[in-house]
């Protein structure tokens, strides 16, 4: 009786497997477009090796448009897919500090380019209030003129601080998440993804994309 159950189960898995990869090779890959290599780094180590669509990833400078963060994401990514002409995920990060309602929020690439990370946390230089927010946005789109934009949020509270730890990385030698003593340049890989806006963001991606949102 067992080895019948145990041969079931192993054809079972069998069919499984052929149909992940059917389901793979009948898609069109979905293209992550982004500039940035770090974020795209980080983005695959998230999405991990068992995520059911072939990812691929394409360099392109996409406008950094103005507004609030989720209109932002779903502009890019209406963008992203009228170039590619097919499905597309994108991703927009911003740096909100509470002591300045928000800002610089979405523009925080400029702010970064100019100041570095010493110079943002000179910035609330003069205000008690350090806290702030990163945040994470990434936007899909299945690819054709009329597709629904999904967004999936990713947000992490921390504080700003005088920079510490490596600089290969925009801002977070400067950002230290709530509940840890290192900024996220300091922490490993791992625990950053774990915690991080980017993480939070990318596993709402994957609950949707494995069906069980
Ligand atoms: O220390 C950091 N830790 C992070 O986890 C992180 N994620 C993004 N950034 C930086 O914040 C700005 C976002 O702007 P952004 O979303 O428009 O990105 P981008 O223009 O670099 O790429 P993309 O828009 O082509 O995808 C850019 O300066 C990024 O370098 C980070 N810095
Ligand atoms: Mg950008």
């Amino acid at each position: 009786m067992q080895a019948i159950h145990r041969l079931l189960l192993r054809r079972l898995s069998h069919i499984q497997r052929n149909m992940m990869s059917g389901d793979r090779k009948n898609k069109k890959p979905i293209v992550m477009v982004t500039g940035n290599k770090n974020k795209l780094e980080e983005f695959k180590q998230i999405l991990g090796a068992d995520f059911p669509h072939e990812v691929t990833s394409q360099d392109i400078d996409l406008p950094e448009y103005q507004g609030e963060p989720e209109q932002i994401a779903i502009d890019k990514c209406k963008l992203a897919a009228e170039k590619i002409q097919g499905p597309v995920i994108i991703e927009d990060t911003s740096l909100c500090f509470n002591a300045l309602g928000g800002l610089p929020g979405p523009y925080i690439k400029w702010f970064l380019k100019e100041l570095g990370p010493a110079g943002l946390f000179r910035l609330l230089h003069g205000f008690e209030d350090k806290t702030a927010n990163a945040l994470c946005i990434f936007a899909y789109s299945a690819g054709e003129p009329n597709s629904k934009v999904e967004l999936f949020v990713g947000r992490t509270p921390g504080k700003v601080v005088s920079p510490r730890g490596p600089q290969n990385f925009g801002w977070d030698p400067c950002f230290q998440p709530d509940g840890f003593d290192q900024t996220y340049a300091e922490m490993s890989k791992e625990t950053k993804n774990r915690i991080s806006h980017r993480g939070k963001a990318v596993e709402a991606l994957k609950k949707y994309f494995m069906g069980t949102k």
